[in-house]
């Protein structure tokens, strides 16, 4: 981060410091949604560091040799190289690699219960045990509290989120990547939020018979609450299936630090900075890298995303030093939601406090997603920018979604095929998680229970997706879905207001809904 970039946290800038769409719950100074981690959780803390410390430093499997992959068609010779690596695995394998995504409405229609289903995930919002069991009915009253504004937001953006086309379209721009390369796989998206769900890509996944499955989330940075949880319902759909049980597979955890990815980007922003009808003067322009946040709380409790982020920015900043463009750059945090503390500088506070220090011109860089949606398309695009012009930003760019840009979907097919000869074997091998390269990533390639036993161990129960899955999401279980939790929410409510006060109340008074 530049040394400007560590000085625009503060949150005194003109007006209100959230962001106008997403950000309608300002979090109180200092919010105590969470509680800053007490001691128990901090010694969990430093011993979730130390057993990373010792996965990283867990003895690598040889390293894959492409030449020992044969054949095209529908199997994979596993050749000596990956027969080997995987513990004596078959000779013929059908190699498939499954694409983790978060999702996003296909319509208007689609946004309440879209945003049902994330705010239902206890990695998104976390309770406190005591009052897990709630979290249906507080996702019900969040995402119908928000829904209105969000589909504001999706209607700007043209009725929908484009994430599943270009999901899609990224899953068969990588398998012919792979062809060319002479790996036959099968490419799937496994949405976490809505189609097609985790749980539709893992039926493809056993209905194709595949026995070798590479788990690559679409994440470059690893977050428990975005890899991770997919990881989780990943971890349960396997368990639960006596056939998939058996599908071995490796995780690919982050992978921000692959040269393909660096360079990739570093491309994207040198053709953004050259292009003189937005930048007259090219090195004047701040670079302006704007990632998703994530509450702060997480990071304390051990998540990598903040780390991994920074090593991030820093890697592609080092790549243009390399290339001469040598201009100011800043990191910062978009898209808060809730009453807690997130991770700072925030993106509406940086754009202030840049502009008030004379920042002119500058080039926003949407850095933890690697497809457009809803947040570069409207969030940066239009409010930010707005925000940018109406504090004194002249000059205004913004660097494209790298999408199916090929140095990336190659260097994806890349690394999935360096991931190719550990499947299966790596809790086995070493009785943990072993590191293809510890370097390339803080979070060691790995196998999904060993990396949630890591990263996520103290979150284990998921809700029912029943809600959306198993009983499908029609129109009638979603109206009885509403009605039963708007009522439960009423009991809840009727129930605090005469004994005292209690979470549910709480979280209400915080966002202003109740005085
Ligand atoms: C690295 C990327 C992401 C992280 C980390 C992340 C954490 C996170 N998100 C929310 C709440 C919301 N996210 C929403 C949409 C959304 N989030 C991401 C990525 C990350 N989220 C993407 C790509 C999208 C957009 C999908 C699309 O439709 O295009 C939304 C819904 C949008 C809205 O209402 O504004 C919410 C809400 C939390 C709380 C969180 C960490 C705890
Ligand atoms: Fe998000």
């Amino acid at each position: 981060m530049s040394a400007r970039g560590t000085e625009v946290a503060s949150t005194s800038g003109r007006g209100a410091p959230q962001p106008r769409r997403l950000c309608r719950w300002s979090p109180p100074e200092g919010g105590a949604w969470r509680q800053a981690a007490p001691h128990w959780q901090q010694q969990q803390q430093s011993q979730r560091r130390a057993q990373r410390a010792r996965l990283q430093a867990a003895p690598s499997p040889p390293f894959f040799e492409r030449q020992e992959l044969g054949g095209a068609g529908a199997t994979l010779d596993a050749g000596a190289g990956g027969a080997a690596a995987a513990g004596g695995a078959p000779a013929t394998e059908r190699v498939g690699v499954l694409l983790l995504n978060l999702g996003g409405p296909d319509s208007l229609d689609d946004v309440q219960p879209f945003l049902y289903n994330l705010f239902a995930d206890p990695d998104i919002i976390r309770l406190p045990p005591a009052v897990q069991f709630l979290q249906p009915v507080i996702a019900q009253a969040i995402s119908t509290l928000r829904a209105p504004k969000s589909r504001e937001g999706y209607e700007a953006i043209g009725g929908g989120s484009p994430l599943r086309r270009i999901t899609e379209e990224q899953a068969d721009a990588l398998r012919d990547s792979l062809q060319r390369q002479g790996i036959d796989a099968r490419c799937y998206v496994a949405m976490r939020y809505w189609f097609p769900f985790t749980e539709e890509a893992i039926a493809a996944v056993k209905r194709d018979g595949i026995t070798q499955l590479v788990v690559l989330p679409l994440y470059p940075q690893f977050s428990v609450s975005t890899s991770g949880s997919s990881l989780r319902l990943l971890e349960r759909l396997l368990k639960e299936d006596p056939v998939l049980a058996r599908v071995k597979h490796v995780v690919i955890p982050s992978w921000y630090a692959r040269p393909g990815y660096v360079r990739a980007m570093a491309d994207l922003i040198q053709a953004e900075v050259a292009r003189p009808e937005v930048f007259p003067e090219q090195s004047a322009a701040e670079i302006f890298f704007s990632a998703h946040g994530v509450p702060v709380s997480y990071i304390e409790e051990g998540d990598p995303y903040k780390e991994e982020m920074e090593e991030c920015v820093a890697l592609v900043m080092a790549e243009l030093r390399r290339r001469g463009v040598a201009n100011h750059h800043t990191l910062a945090y978009q898209s808060r939601v809730g009453p807690v503390e997130w991770l700072k500088p925030y993106t509406d506070d940086s754009i202030r406090e840049l502009a008030k220090g004379g920042v002119r011109s500058l080039l926003a860089v949407p850095i933890s997603f690697v497809s457009e949606h809803i947040e570069t398309l409207e969030e940066i695009d239009c409010e930010y920018r707005e925000l940018a012009e109406e504090s004194g930003i002249e000059h205004w760019g913004r660097v494209p979604a790298l999408n199916t840009n090929p140095t990336f979907i190659d260097d994806l097919a890349d690394a999935v095929m360096e991931a190719l000869p550990y499947v299966g074997s790596l809790a086995r091998s070493s009785g943990s998680v072993g590191s293809l390269n510890s370097s390339d990533s803080l979070v060691p390639l790995g196998e999904v229970d060993a990396l949630l036993e890591t990263y996520d161990r103290d979150r284990k129960v998921l809700p029912p997706p029943f809600l959306v899955w198993k009983w499908g999401w029609t129109r009638s279980a979603e109206t009885w879905n509403g009605r039963i939790a708007m009522l439960a929410l009423v009991c809840i409510l009727l129930l605090e207001a005469t004994t005292g006060r209690g979470v549910v109340m709480s979280l209400l008074e915080v966002h202003g809904l109740v005085k």
